[in-house]
């Protein structure tokens, strides 16, 4: 397998860098997944042309690109301010596509959940599939609750990917009763679409309590922005009225959870990490990082836009509850810390991009650590670790938690680091800047310190 530039060549792919020094680095990380998304959908089903800004440019924003634009979208790239690539167009569904599309999901939650709705407004035929473990992800509650809106849905009873959507144009909607204990994209993929059903959407979660809440309150509050009267006002209840969606520019705020790995950096070498543009609000789940930190024993400081994270002597272990996608981050932190650690609430992430809990198990005791999983979660104690091959499992959140621990380890061997394009391409240009503010990895001549300025 090739090296990425991050770090040196190895037999098996990426040595992470090792660091004995501290980081002291600026930088800007690319726009937010989630939001970039959202906006993407809300843009194709808008009322007029919309525009995004500093979009996220990654597999993930590509692939639902290219699913919109094959259902009748014009999106095109403009130049545009942001560090990491152009800004984004959007002209909105306008009919007269052919007859069939195909829609290729990647490994991408957000498309393969949030476009079937869509494509239930499109006249004609729209075909889903994914990479091979996006088979396996969980899409039973959105096929069901599409069929439960009178859609006709071929997938062979599998109620998984691959499947066809048969779109008529048009979605009379009303009311919907799902179980979305396996995803909050389900709540969201409907919310996004049902201001565009004829009779609007009343949407009902019954089941065991809706994961990662957080990515509902981000579509809820995304929604209310561009003009749809969201009615969240009892609990696992969402009432929206038919209407448009009003046209939209938009600039789209750094990605939080992307921020993690370097502000774990931070943590783990005693450095300190500024990341720019941190929003004063915002729905991101990311921005629990300003909460979760500290309780490992570093500091962190939001002042004027920008996040100052500077690591403790060493790092505590804590109990950490419901970090949804933070979490495979904040297991790579608890690996390294002195006291024990227990994460709870993130049983669905059995359902990601692989299952993460015995992912993240299985990586960290191969490098000697102890680590087990709970019926909703993680717990790992303190352990000596050791190097080794570091397994991704094509989980962009696998790759940088690799990452985190070969900061603290000598000889992690990251399999797969390509994988971080899913989000973030940039991630081994990235790291391989911040490392350089340590002087570069050890074994490099100390030389004076550039700051990362990408
Ligand atoms: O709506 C979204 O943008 C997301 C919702 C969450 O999914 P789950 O509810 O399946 O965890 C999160 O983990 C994922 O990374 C992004
Ligand atoms: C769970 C994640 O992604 P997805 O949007 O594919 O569900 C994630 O990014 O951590």
């Amino acid at each position: 397998m090739a090296a990425s530039s991050g770090g040196a060549p190895s037999r098996t792919g990426w040595r992470a860098p090792r660091l004995t020094r501290p980081v002291d680095a600026d930088l800007s990380v690319p726009g937010s997944k989630s939001l970039t998304n959202r906006y993407l959908v809300l843009a194709a089903l808008a009322d007029g042309p919309c525009r995004l800004r500093r979009p996220l440019h990654s597999r993930d924003s590509a692939l639902m690109i290219a699913a919109l634009r094959g259902l009748g979208a014009v999106i095109e790239e403009v130049p545009g301010d942001g560090d990491f690539g152009p800004d984004l167009t959007v002209i909105p569904l306008r009919g007269g596509t052919p007859a069939s599309r195909a829609v290729d999901c990647g490994l991408a939650g957000t498309v393969m959940r949030f476009v079937p709705p869509l494509a239930g407004l499109v006249s004609g035929t729209t075909t889903f599939d994914g990479d091979p473990h996006a088979r396996r992800r969980p899409m039973g509650s959105i096929i069901d609750a599409l069929r439960g809106l009178g859609l006709r849905i071929d997938d062979g009873g599998a109620g998984s990917l691959p499947f066809s959507v048969h779109g008529e144009g048009h979605v009379r909607g009303g009311r919907l009763v799902i179980d979305a204990s396996a995803s909050s994209q389900f709540v969201s993929a409907l919310l996004l679409v049902g201001a565009r059903f004829t009779d609007g959407l009343h949407l009902e979660h019954v089941g065991k309590p809706v994961p990662s809440l957080d990515h509902v309150r981000m579509t809820v509050e995304t929604l209310r922005a561009v003009g749809v009267a969201v009615d969240d006002s009892v609990p696992n209840h969402w009432r929206i009225p038919a209407g448009p969606i009003t046209a939209f520019d938009v600039a789209v705020e750094p990605d939080l959870s992307n921020a993690g790995p370097f502000l774990a950096a931070a943590v783990v070498t005693g450095g300190t990490v500024r990341v720019r543009n941190w929003p004063e609000g915002t729905t991101q789940v990311g921005d629990a990082w300003r909460r979760i930190l500290p309780l490992m024993g570093a500091t962190a400081v939001l002042d004027g836009g920008v996040l100052t994270v500077t690591g403790g002597a060493s790092i505590a272990g804590g109990t950490f509850a419901d970090t949804s996608e933070l979490a495979p981050t904040v297991a790579a932190l608890c690996a390294l810390a002195t006291t024990p650690s227990t994460l709870t609430g993130i049983a669905h992430l059995r359902g990601h991009e692989t299952d993460r809990l015995a992912a993240l198990v299985a990586e960290i005791t191969n490098l000697g650590g102890d680590a087990e999983e709970t019926s909703d979660g993680l717990v790992i104690r303190p352990a000596p670790l050791h190097g080794g091959v570091f397994s991704t499992y094509d989980d962009h959140r696998m790759a940088t938690a690799g990452a985190i621990i070969g900061l603290a380890v000598d000889g992690v061997d990251v399999e797969n680091i390509g994988t971080t394009a899913k989000t973030m391409p940039e991630f081994p240009a990235l790291w391989a800047a911040l490392v350089r503010t340590a002087g570069g990895p050890d074994g490099t001549p100390d030389s004076p310190a550039p700051r990362a300025t990408a």
